[in-house]
């Protein structure tokens, strides 16, 4: 049996609802709920071993979820990969290549599986990406492999392109391309793509939504545009050091000291706490917007994820 895909009928192309994954007596992920909207750019970020990869192998029906539900244009994708894959296509630094294969190869291989296998797509991005044709796939650098899958990946006109850390080992000049590509992709098709990664800033330019996982669990998720609005930096000059209570405050998130300058990143009004920074002496406060970077570092705090230097003798 097939699904029948309705892209037409459905705002969110991927729904995944208190999805829970076990492996080996582990939880890996917890109760997670996460959308990706039509024809939008969903950032997945998190700490090491938050869950990422694990969220996109279960959205692709590579693992099956422990609990939980996962929908693919609407519908539960449990017994139907064949044809997800069809249409969700992961692109992953660890995704099976043939490594006796000529790039030539892997394409006729690729045309072969693909119902919507796309010939011209396919040489025009081998021209683009500078790929040699007739090189084994073995003999390829590492951020070649990868466009050479990002390659493969457009060709096939899926649908959704979950995209695993996929500038890992670019150069910045190809990775500029590779996001150009993606962002192209996504205004001229309605491609929806799920882009995993530590590059905070490639997402602040490419994303319309992020979700944030820490330690398998779902810690923020919505659009970038939404955190903006909502998130802000404020920061305090005093000539003494502004005492813990008055920071203390529901809408802080994290506080930060360098000498005279303290900052703050607050969730919502930042009335009542200028107020209150400006009565304990600040004389000088000032708001400004936030970097997604300065929010996921905040958020990260928050969940007691720190790491101290290592002190060399
Ligand atoms: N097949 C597996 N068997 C056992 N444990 C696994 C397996 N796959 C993942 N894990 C564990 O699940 C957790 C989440 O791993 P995952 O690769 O999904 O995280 P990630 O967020 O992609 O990490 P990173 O950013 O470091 O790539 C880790 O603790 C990892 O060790």
């Amino acid at each position: 049996m097939t699904t029948n895909f309705d892209k037409a009928l459905v705002s969110n192309v991927i729904e995944t609802v208190e999805v829970s994954k076990v492996i080996d007596g582990q939880a890996i992920l917890q109760n997670i709920n996460f959308a990706v909207k039509d024809g939008s750019v969903h950032g997945l970020v998190g700490s090491n071993g938050a869950g990422k990869t694990t969220l996109l192998r279960l959205i692709n029906g590579v693992y099956e979820a422990s609990s939980g539900e996962i929908r693919v244009f609407g519908k539960t994708i449990i017994r139907d990969v064949a044809n997800i894959r069809q249409r969700v296509h992961l692109v992953s630094a660890d995704g099976a290549f043939y490594p006796g294969f000529r790039v030539q190869d892997l394409l006729h291989y690729a045309s072969l599986l693909y119902d919507k296998w796309d010939e011209t797509r396919a040489k025009d991005l081998i021209k683009v990406l500078e790929l040699p044709l007739h090189q084994p796939i073995r003999k390829l650098s590492l951020g070649m492999k990868m466009q050479l899958r990002l390659a493969v990946a457009l060709a096939s006109r899926p649908d959704v392109l979950l995209l695993d850390e996929p500038t890992n080992g670019l150069d910045p000049v190809v990775r500029r391309q590779f996001l150009g590509l993606i962002v192209q992709e996504v205004a001229g098709t309605g491609l929806s793509v799920v882009f995993a990664t530590h590059r905070l800033e490639e997402l602040e330019a490419v994303a319309d939504d992020i979700s944030v996982l820490y330690r398998g669990r779902m810690v923020l998720s919505g659009s970038l545009e939404g955190f903006k609005s909502h998130y802000h930096e404020i920061v305090a000059v005093a000539n003494t050091t502004i005492a813990d209570h008055v920071w203390e405050h529901p809408s802080v998130l994290a506080v930060s000291s360098h000498g005279k300058i303290q900052s703050c990143i607050v969730n919502g009004d930042t009335s009542v706490l200028r107020q209150r920074l400006v009565k304990a002496g600040a004389v000088h406060v000032d708001e400004q917007p936030i970097k997604f970077e300065d929010l996921f570092r905040a958020l990260m705090e928050k969940e007691g994820y720190t790491r101290d230097a290592i002190l060399l003798s």
